[in-house]
């Protein structure tokens, strides 16, 4: 791959005479490089701004009440995470995140209920700042809306039914926010922002700020910048996709770099997930596709489960040990050689 911008692709064009140019785009785009802009998403500029402006105010809260919200307060991983505590691969991340997921109730569950029922429950809110809630909650509407539109694009770009990931997501898709800021370099110890990591879901948007930071590897051991493009969100593949199309898909490596000193970076990201209890299925592609497929790329030290509750439970217990240790020691102990490696 010689590309030094990522692709751009326009999601009007679905559904008007270039339909079938758009799909062409798409697959290409998505089997190249697995990460693009995606521009005329159709998600309103005024929620869009809501949003920016309300994780500015939350990150502007004193550290006590941020710490009111703190993830530790949550099984189901939802909340609050000051800079570092974090990790991947092992060594911090330098930024501050605030986590939300879909809004529902917890489960009432039994012992030889599998762990990753209890991902399910409430999200924390702060009660500093009651404007957060529902301005989160109408963009979680409007991004699946959204995601499962494009989400079905590929599906078609695939040559596959519209509606072939439907039964994966069902009723109860795995809504994922993250809000997160990026403090510039003299208050981090290391550049790294977020270390290279693939995301793990269906589909990830990212709704960046001015600062730049996120790279992409797009052969290995070369990155390019994913500038901000106004208007658009960064989008890119994650590892459902790439299990669900043997490979044919691909997660795309990505990392972000620290803003420099006194510089700051917030970007909103939403991932698009399957529902907890589904296993992915490997989808039969046509002949001409299916040749290019050449299987999931297996890291030994991140497997990839097929079974959708367990991966995500898998990252969720990695990025935060400190969570892991409150409410799920007896799933660590009984399965530490599946999720931990
Ligand atoms: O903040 C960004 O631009 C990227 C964040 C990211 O890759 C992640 O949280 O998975
Ligand atoms: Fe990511």
């Amino acid at each position: 791959m010689n590309a030094t911008t990522l692709p751009i692709l326009d999601l009007a064009r679905y559904h008007g005479a270039e339909r079938d140019a758009f799909l062409t785009d798409l697959r290409h785009a998505a089997r190249d490089i697995g990460f693009f802009y995606l521009i005329n998403h159709g998600v309103d500029d005024a929620l869009q701004h809501a949003v920016q402006r309300e994780a500015q105010r939350f990150f502007a809260l004193p550290d006590e009440q941020k710490q009111q919200v703190a993830m530790i307060h949550s099984p189901h991983f939802r909340g609050y995470n000051r800079a570092a505590s974090e990790l991947t691969r092992g060594q911090p991340d330098w930024r501050e995140q605030f986590d939300i997921g879909a809004e529902r109730p917890a489960l009432l569950l039994s012992d030889d209920d599998p762990g990753w029922r209890r991902l399910q429950g409430p999200n924390l809110w702060p009660q500093a700042l009651p404007t957060l809630k529902p301005a989160l909650l109408n963009w979680q509407r409007a991004m699946t809306t959204m995601a499962i539109r494009l989400l079905r694009a590929f599906a078609e770009a695939l040559q596959l039914p519209a509606t072939a990931f439907d039964a994966l997501y069902g009723d109860k898709p795995n809504e994922h926010i993250k809000l997160i800021r990026y403090p510039g370099q003299q208050e981090t110890q290391s550049a790294q922002g977020v270390g290279a990591h693939k995301d793990s879901g269906f589909l990830s948007f990212l709704l960046q700020d001015q600062q730049k930071g996120l790279q992409v590897e797009v052969a290995p051991g070369r990155w390019i910048d994913a500038a901000p493009l106004p208007g658009s969100f960064v989008v890119n593949i994650g590892e459902l996709l790439e299990l669900a199309t043997n490979g044919y898909l691909r997660a795309t490596v990505h990392r972000v770099v620290s803003p420099p000193a006194n510089q700051q970076r917030l970007s909103i990201a939403f991932f698009l997930g399957a529902q907890l209890d589904a296993v992915v299925p490997v989808y039969t592609l046509p002949p001409i596709l299916a040749q290019e497929a050449h299987g999931p790329e297996s890291d030994p030290h991140n497997p990839l489960l097929r079974d959708v509750g367990w991966n995500y439970l898998k990252g969720r217990l990695r990025s935060h040990p400190d969570v892991a240790e409150r409410y799920y020691r007896d799933v660590l102990r009984e399965r530490t050689e599946q999720l931990i490696v």
